[in-house]
């Protein structure tokens, strides 16, 4: 277990949200957190929307490369939770309903961000991570679990199934029969069995949390920023077919651009010239 850091970060506000908090450490953390803890940091479209905003902005700061990604907690009576999956209280007849009334799935849009950002996500699991909350967690690329974590799948019994990461993904971390139980029998797992069935990297204690996340993200931050954003895209490539291909290939892309090769090519067509590639080597 990595030791833990004396000091605990120092957060700044970096946006002012209804659903959600967006706080940065000024060392290259971003922490984004669920904020409706009366209702167990179930998200109803705003709180989607408001979180691929935040993604988005941490994928566009080049001086944040890991994410903190947790709940508010804990509520008044005490309960702790990450995400209790989609509000059922503004689900209509056909998705969640926005203040509009339009009915949207908008959580599949932040799950693809979370999945194509090219920096790493770790979740931070303090009690429950349920449902479409589940599915969250599951999609970060690392998962610390505090040790009063419990996560599950509701769909089958509120009327709803995540087919796609939250089915297939799911089944590749934890392997075809232990996927297949958690959807269809919609029983709880606490941190310890999260642990074993390699749902989570590591289970510490509630109030060490966030402290270890910070100390995780140091770790990371400590490595090469292109080896790490390719590597995440080459995990996804073997997993997320031709949109993980896609990922892995525009890593492979951006880092031609940085070559002389790549910049020849570029600066043959602004000077209206034949391209001269004849200093690129031919390698093996
Ligand atoms: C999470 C719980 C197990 C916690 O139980 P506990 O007994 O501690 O607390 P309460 O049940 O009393 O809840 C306290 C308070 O929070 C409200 N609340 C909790 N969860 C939700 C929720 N998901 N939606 C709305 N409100 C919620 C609860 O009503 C209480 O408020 P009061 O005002 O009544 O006091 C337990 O709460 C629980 O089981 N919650 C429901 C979990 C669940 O079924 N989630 C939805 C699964 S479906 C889903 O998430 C989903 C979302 C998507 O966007 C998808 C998109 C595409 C495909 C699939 C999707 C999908 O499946």
């Amino acid at each position: 277990m990595t030791p833990v850091p004396p000091a605990p970060p120092h957060w700044t506000s970096a946006g002012t949200y209804s659903d959600i908090r967006f706080e940065t450490s000024g060392d290259g953390i971003a922490r984004i957190s669920i904020n409706r803890p009366e209702k167990r940091n179930a998200f109803r479209p705003l709180t989607v929307q408001e979180l691929c905003d935040a993604f988005n902005r941490v994928r566009d700061d080049p001086s944040i490369g890991v994410v903190l990604f947790t709940g508010e907690g804990p509520a008044a009576d005490g309960v702790w939770a990450f995400c209790a999956g989609g509000d059922q209280s503004v689900r209509g007849d056909g998705g969640y309903l926005d203040d509009s009334g339009l009915p949207r799935l908008n959580v599949l849009d932040l799950q693809r961000i979370i999945r194509s950002l090219p920096k790493v996500v770790i979740a931070l699991v303090a009690g429950y991570a349920i449902g479409g909350g589940q599915v969250l967690h599951l999609l970060c690329d690392l998962s610390l679990a505090a040790e009063n974590a419990v996560f599950g799948q509701t769909g089958p019994r509120v009327g709803s199934f995540d087919g796609g990461f939250g089915a297939g993904y799911l089944a590749r971390v934890v392997g075809q029969r232990k996927a297949r139980e958690i959807w269809f029998l919609c029983r709880r797992y606490d941190a310890s069995q999260a642990l074993a069935m390699g749902l989570v990297n590591a289970v510490v204690p509630l109030e060490d949390l966030e402290r270890q996340g910070v100390a995780w993200a140091r770790e990371v931050l400590q490595h090469s920023p292109t080896a790490i954003r390719c590597l995440k895209a080459a995990f996804n490539a073997e997993t997320d077919g031709l949109a993980g291909i896609q990922e892995l290939a525009g890593q492979a892309t951006h880092l031609f651009y940085r070559t002389s090769e790549g910049q020849e090519g570029r600066n043959a067509f602004l000077e209206k010239r034949d391209p001269d590639f004849s200093e690129a080597p031919w390698l093996p």
